[in-house]
């Protein structure tokens, strides 16, 4: 029955949108009161014509008449609503004739004392409804001139006309009974269609919220959110709390699973593996999924004893899964490192030191729990079954395995042919004096591609990446897969380090294209570490370690880069120690600049803004991202006159377009916690706005959803400001953090911006499927809101298609432009400056 007439109102709402223009719907104020007014029109409308037949009935044929050439007019109102779109003459109109049915009805039936007198409050009272105050007053003013008027015309010696009504008692019934229904009904109507509006709300909302939180495949929580819970249980340890135990728990030989049995075996033994765990804790512990097949348990007040004990308990559980409907052969276990949190230190500290205990924990023989600081003796059987489990290929017995040298994926030669072509190739290049070179290269965040497009699009890709690496290589060179996501290339007869330097960075240029999985397309960058041979003391085992460490220093200077192992380069210290030195001298020595991505307007495909993104150009490193060292800018505090730097050159730039001739365009600037924090933060933006001469609405300010949740009643005050000063203020990675509906409508933004996990799930051609639903739930939402949407990282074709066809605004992402060099930025604006001139041209 609820069901029912939750249908019926879901299609009255549908039907009365007809009349509704498609501008007010996109605003949630406009459709409430739009809404308001085809809702009265059909419900006095509606009940008009059966006080016609009382009237009729009672001896007065000449109101019956009346009320119904007043009903007739009222439907006016919705279609005037249509055509002019404006909600204002609809609304006008309904009340004049609501304004003239009871005068001439109160006038006719012997004045002020008539029973319809009453009802010609109802004008200004509904005109309060739908138009708010100033209409209220201007039908108040009305009705009490037309009471004024019927009063005072006796006095002035014009009588009015006896009234013609048979059974006067029975019209003052009907006339107080229809007064009260039709408020009665009205107020039901209004707050129907309402709640249902914020019903929808609610719902978009949780399911947002839902994916905020949790990891799609397993259902635990989300790294994310996982880190933040233990950093609000840090912050009650810091308030005296007892301290916390982390537990950081590894599927032993989850690669092999996968490899034996197939992803879907492997998603389901990850599934398995969560809820097994998630039986065996408490509320109030904390768990999810870390990364890949490594999860995270937090353990609030837990001594380190209690959590071994605990820890082995889920270890022993995990050992008794089955997995018929896998194979009665699969059995999985689990490695789990064990760290009490240390007051002072981060909850990355106490992480790291969880997984130095659980990396102890698998080099001792795997299966096993093991605390920080532990050491492990091995026995020598425990030494040589792990060697063999180690080596052994899958988890299938040896006769079953594919015994072929190639990897069936990427059809690259396997691990084990390196050994041989690597030792051959070491051989000749003593021979012939000349240098052999070993590629180790890295598929950077490998593991994220996989979470977003899935196994079967990741396998796809990593096809792609080996055939691309593949082409860039003569035939005499050797491509060999290493791990899932690593391929080694041994590069011979090479006469000096540059040439092997020269392949990587062509084999890096051809990563500037995007891949594609089926329909999907994906951008994928890589790290490359290089070893040379002949070297000193050189084997094939140190080649191997050298080009590993040579990739692992590549990977720390950001994402494409290419690392040489040298001898006598001591190794890198820990990228936060080099960084925070350099960062220091990288603001006084004109090393940061900025980039700038356009933003762009989708129903007109037209730039409107460009979003501000820092990069540092280290002379030493070359170029390093923001995601590198905006981290560390932030715990020293660099950010405050870094960002300072970044929003009055960002506020400059905009001037200088300007200056140039070119059209009006927003800048968007990032701003971080620290400097949202900062007591001169409003100040300081309005003073470079004004040094700068550009208008406050040319700034668009970027804070990130869960900056913005934490400080909400620090930051409101200060936002608001700004905004009443015209600035903008748009929500950055829009549904990752943990919103609620009362915190939404408070919200001091302009514009949303929808974060890229929502986007990455679009294009797919399934508008039936939820990363279609959740998109479309935050776009309706935010307009709901009055909030503009902008969507970041689109980079597809088909991926815009789904937002224009879901009434987004914005667009930001790759598919239209990357982050561009302000003179870059400037072409752009000029060629559809004389692109619109030549449009207008034609159309004169
Ligand atoms: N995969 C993919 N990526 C796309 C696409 N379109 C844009 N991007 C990248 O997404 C990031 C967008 O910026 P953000 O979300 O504000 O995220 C920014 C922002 O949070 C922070 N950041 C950048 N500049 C500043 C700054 O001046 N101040 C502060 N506080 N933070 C900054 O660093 C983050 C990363 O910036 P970038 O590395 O420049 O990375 C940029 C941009 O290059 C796409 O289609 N696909």
């Amino acid at each position: 029955m609820k069901n029912i007439g939750s249908r019926l109102i879901d299609r009255y709402i549908t039907a009365i949108h007809w009349f509704i223009p498609a501008e007010a719907q996109q605003n949630a104020a406009q459709l409430t009161r739009a809404q308001n007014v085809v809702n009265a029109v059909l419900l006095s409308a509606l009940s008009g014509p059966f006080y016609s037949l009382a009237y009729y009935l009672l001896g007065f044929p000449t109101a019956a008449q009346e009320i119904l050439a007043c009903c007739a007019f009222m439907f006016i109102a919705p279609f005037l609503l249509r055509a002019t779109r404006s909600i204002a003459i609809a609304r006008e109109v309904f009340l004049c004739a609501v304004f003239f049915n009871f005068t001439w009805l109160t006038f006719n039936l012997g004045g002020v004392n008539a029973p319809t007198a009453g009802w010609l409050i109802t004008a200004p009272v509904v005109a309060m409804f739908l138009g708010g105050v100033a209409t209220a007053v201007f039908w108040l003013a009305m009705s009490c001139g037309a009471v004024a008027a019927i009063y005072t015309l006796p006095m002035v010696g014009i009588a009015l006309p006896p009234h013609p009504v048979k059974d006067m008692d029975l019209l003052y019934l009907l006339c107080d009974l229809g007064l009260y229904l039709v408020i009665v009904v009205f107020v039901l109507l209004f707050e129907l269609t309402k709640t249902k509006g914020f019903i929808k709300l609610e719902q978009a909302l949780n399911v947002i919220n839902e994916l905020a939180i949790r990891d799609e495949l397993t259902g635990s929580h989300n790294r994310r959110h996982l880190i933040g819970l233990i950093e609000q249980e840090r912050e009650r340890v810091v308030k005296g709390a007892q301290a916390f135990c982390v537990c950081l728990l590894d599927i032993d030989f989850f690669k092999r699973i996968n490899d034996t049995y197939g992803h879907a075996a492997g998603d389901a033994v990850l599934r398995s593996f969560a809820v097994t765990v998630q039986k065996q804790i408490r509320e109030s512990d904390a768990f999810g999924r870390y990364g890949g097949e490594e999860f995270l348990l937090m353990l609030p007040e837990t001594t380190l004893e209690d959590a071994m004990q605990f820890a082995e308990r889920v270890r022993m559980g995990i050992e008794r899964l089955v997995f018929r409907d896998i194979s009665s052969d699969l059995k999985v276990s689990v490695s789990i490192g064990v760290a009490q949190f240390r007051l002072g230190e981060t909850i990355g500290q106490t992480v790291t030191r969880a997984d130095e205990a659980l990396y102890t924990a698998k080099s001792s023989g795997r299966n096993r729990v093991i605390n920080y600081g532990q050491t492990v003796e091995m026995t020598r059987e425990q030494a040589e079954a792990q060697a063999e489990a180690e080596s052994a290929p899958s988890l299938l017995p040896l006769e079953l395995t594919d015994t072929s040298q190639c990897d069936p994926l990427t059809g690259l030669l396997g691990r084990r042919v390196l050994r041989d072509r690597l030792n051959h190739a070491m051989s000749r290049s003593i021979r012939n004096e000349r240098l052999v070179g070993l590629m180790l290269l890295n598929v950077n965040k490998f593991k994220d591609i996989n979470e977003a497009l899935g196994y079967e699009a990741g396998d796809a890709i990593l096809a792609q990446i080996a055939a691309n690496v593949r082409d860039c290589l003569r035939d005499s060179d050797t491509v060999v897969r290493w791990g899932g996501d690593e391929f080694i290339v041994i590069l011979e007869d090479l006469a000096q380090l540059g040439d092997a330097q020269q392949v990587a960075e062509k084999i890096l240029d051809r990563f500037a294209l995007p891949l594609r999985a089926g329909e999907r397309e994906s951008f994928v960058s890589l790290s490359v570490g290089i070893a040379t041979f002949p070297a000193p003391g050189c084997d094939i085992d140190t080649l191997l370690k050298r080009a590993d460490t040579a990739m692992t220093r590549a990977k720390m200077w950001g994402e494409n880069s290419v690392q040489v192992y040298s001898s006598d380069a001591p190794l890198p210290p820990s990228e936060r120690l080099i960084l925070k030195n350099h960062l220091r001298e990288a603001l006084a020595q004109d090393q940061l600049l900025l980039e700038y991505q356009p933003q762009v307007d989708i129903a007109s495909r037209r730039i409107v803004g460009v979003e501000a993104l820092i990069r540092w150009n280290h002379p030493q490193y070359g170029r390093i991202e923001p995601g590198r060292f905006i981290t560390l800018a932030e715990e020293t505090g660099l950010i405050v006159p870094i960002g300072e730097w970044v929003l009055r050159s960002a506020c400059a730039q905009n001037r200088a377009w300007r200056d140039a001739g070119l059209p009006a365009l927003k800048t968007a600037v990032n701003l971080s916690a620290r400097q949202l924090k900062h007591p001169e933060l409003v100040d300081r933006v309005l003073e470079i706005i004004g040094e700068t001469g550009i208008a406050p609405s040319c700034l668009d300010l970027e804070i990130t959803e869960g900056i913005l949740i934490d400080n909400m009643e620090m930051n409101r005050q200060g936002l608001q400001t700004l905004r009443q000063a015209g600035v903008q203020v748009s929500i950055d990675d829009f549904g990752t953090g943990y919103s609620s509906l009362g915190y939404l409508t408070e919200l001091p933004a302009d514009i949303l911006k929808m974060d890229r996990s929502f986007v990455t799930r679009l294009g797919q051609g399934e508008p039936g499927a939820r990363g279609y639903a959740l998109a479309e739930s935050i776009i309706h939402m935010a307009h709901r809101l009055q909030l503009a949407v902008i969507a970041e990282a689109v980079e597809t074709e088909e991926q815009l298609a789904d937002l224009t066809a879901m009434g987004c605004d914005y667009a930001q992402g790759y598919y239209f432009h990357r982050p561009l060099a302000a003179d870059k930025v400037a072409e752009l604006l000029r060629q559809q400056a004389a692109a619109d001139q030549g449009q207008a041209l034609q159309v004169a």
